[in-house]
């Protein structure tokens, strides 16, 4: 299996040099240069498998060679061992027809944590493997920063800085990355909303001989193990409701566009996906781009669903190659004018995007109002993102196609949201229930890549 670049313009390279490499050399994403099929058999045979054998049979066609069988079975068996729920990805039905794809049982508390406790055990077999050492640095509006801390905590040849937005991340959040005491952690905060922190990521990865020096790797969702990892559980939640028989759709509270876009490449896998919907919050790009209004970034407002406060979402530009049919200058030069603010979508590669996904948005009340009533009509408490997923799927749903939504972080997380809206305090597990009374370690930082280049330099290793 060989991955490609979206910019057409960067060598290929097999699975685990991609994972590796993160963005490839000419600033585009890697994806696979095809992409593996499931036919009808394969998806029914999944039918009744533990969650691992699924994902098991779901990513193996895109890592080639690179693990062996048993190796990528025995990684894939570590990475879910800490969840706290045998299923590890539940199902619960909120109304008929309607049901909450639970992702927050693994130790951050976020959907992260299925890629994230993959790659981990990925990177430190690949690694030792090689005898080699990497940097990883990663941008998070609150929930990759903490997932990416605890896979890779403590590691002996793993540095890790995670660039967070100063006072823009619920406490929690904060929290999980600032009180691991591990030496290889280093929790930044940058004056700055989370595009400037993915952007200042983005430029550590083109300078080339910075990259080099440090061995630059990343977590987010730039890279493909994210993304794939990803895959897995449209797979199983989708069977579990009748697939292939049963075509279902899902909606997905989205911001970078990573977790949507693996319910695309399941579809293009062949799952029967019927409906595929981008939800946001009052930050609304990906909505107004979709509904033809062009690409133009505008003014990130802090929300209650402050993980998806992003108007660059990275991954669009995925789906921006697979709509310009894999024309990497295309989508180069989309991304050039992106830089200076904005583009238009031409007409057939909108429509391309709009065969594939729907979309809608929930403001800040609508969030609340949302969380309110799904608490009293089914019991369920939800966090703010996962409730613009249930709000944008109640208009978007269309029975008796069974909808969907991701659940994508544990209502713990953002307590104060939820509190103001249900009037419930959400717990966290007992596991971390000393969460608010652990030391806290971070640093602040400019939104200035000369510093930030300084303090990784000065800290690699340290
Ligand atoms: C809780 C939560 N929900 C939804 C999202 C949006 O996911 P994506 O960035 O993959 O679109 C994020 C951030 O990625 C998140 O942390
Ligand atoms: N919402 C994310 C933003 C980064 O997304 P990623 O999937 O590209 O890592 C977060 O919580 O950090």
């Amino acid at each position: 299996m060989k991955y490609i670049s979206t910019r057409g313009n960067a060598p290929e390279l097999g699975f685990e040099d991609t994972m590796l490499t993160g963005l490839a050399r000419d600033g585009g994403l890697y994806v696979p240069a095809g992409i593996p099929q499931m036919g009808r058999d394969d998806i029914a045979a999944l039918a009744g498998l533990s969650y691992e054998d699924t994902a098991f049979r779901v990513m193996r066609p895109f890592v080639g060679d690179s693990f062996s069988d048993a190796e990528f079975r025995d990684l894939i068996e570590r990475a879910y061992a800490g969840f706290d729920h045998a299923a590890r990805a539940p199902l619960k039905q909120l109304a008929p027809g309607h049901f909450l794809l639970e992702l927050f049982h693994g130790p951050t508390l976020a959907f992260k944590d299925f890629a994230m406790q993959l790659i981990g055990q990925l990177f430190q077999h690949a690694l030792a493997r090689r005898g080699e050492r990497v940097t990883i640095v990663g941008a998070t509006s609150g929930d990759t920063g903490s997932a990416a801390i605890e896979a890779f905590r403590g590691l002996p040849n793993v540095d890790v800085f995670i660039l967070f937005p100063h006072g823009r991340v619920s406490e929690v959040q904060r929290r999980q990355m600032t009180t691991p005491a591990d030496a290889n952690v280093h929790a930044l905060a940058l004056d700055g909303d989370f595009d400037d922190c993915q952007a200042r990521l983005k430029d550590m990865f083109n300078d080339f001989a910075f990259r080099d020096a440090v061995k630059l790797a990343g977590v987010n969702s730039i890279n493909w193990a994210r993304v794939l990892a990803q895959v897995v559980y449209y797979f199983s939640s989708a069977v579990s409701l009748g697939a292939p028989d049963r075509p279902v759709g899902f909606t997905v509270p989205t911001g970078n566009f990573g977790d949507v876009f693996a319910g695309y490449i399941a579809r293009r896998m062949g799952l029967p996906v019927d409906r595929l919907v981008v939800a946001t919050n009052q930050n609304d790009i990906l909505h107004r781009c979709l509904n033809g209004q062009g690409y133009f970034k505008g003014e990130t407002r802090p929300s209650i669903s402050p993980s998806m406060d992003i108007q660059v979402s990275s991954n669009f530009e995925r789906a921006l190659f697979y709509a310009h049919d894999g024309d990497g200058r295309a989508v180069a030069a989309l991304m050039d004018e992106l830089a200076s603010g904005g583009f238009t979508v031409s007409q057939g590669a909108l429509e391309t995007l709009r065969e594939q996904f729907g979309s809608g948005r929930a403001s800040e009340a609508e969030t609340l109002a949302t969380i309110a009533a799904t608490l009293e009509n089914s019991g369920e408490l939800i966090c703010p993102h996962t409730a613009v997923g249930v709000k944008v799927a109640e208009e978007m749903r269309d029975p008796p196609v069974p909808m969907i939504t991701l659940a994508t972080a544990h209502p713990a997380k953002f307590p104060a949201a939820v509190e103001e809206a249900s009037g419930v305090f959400p717990p966290l597990p007992p596991r971390m229930s000393d969460l608010y009374e652990r030391s806290e370690r971070v640093t602040r930082i400019a939104n200035d890549l000369g510093d930030l280049q300084d303090f990784i330099r000065g800290h690699v290793g340290a």
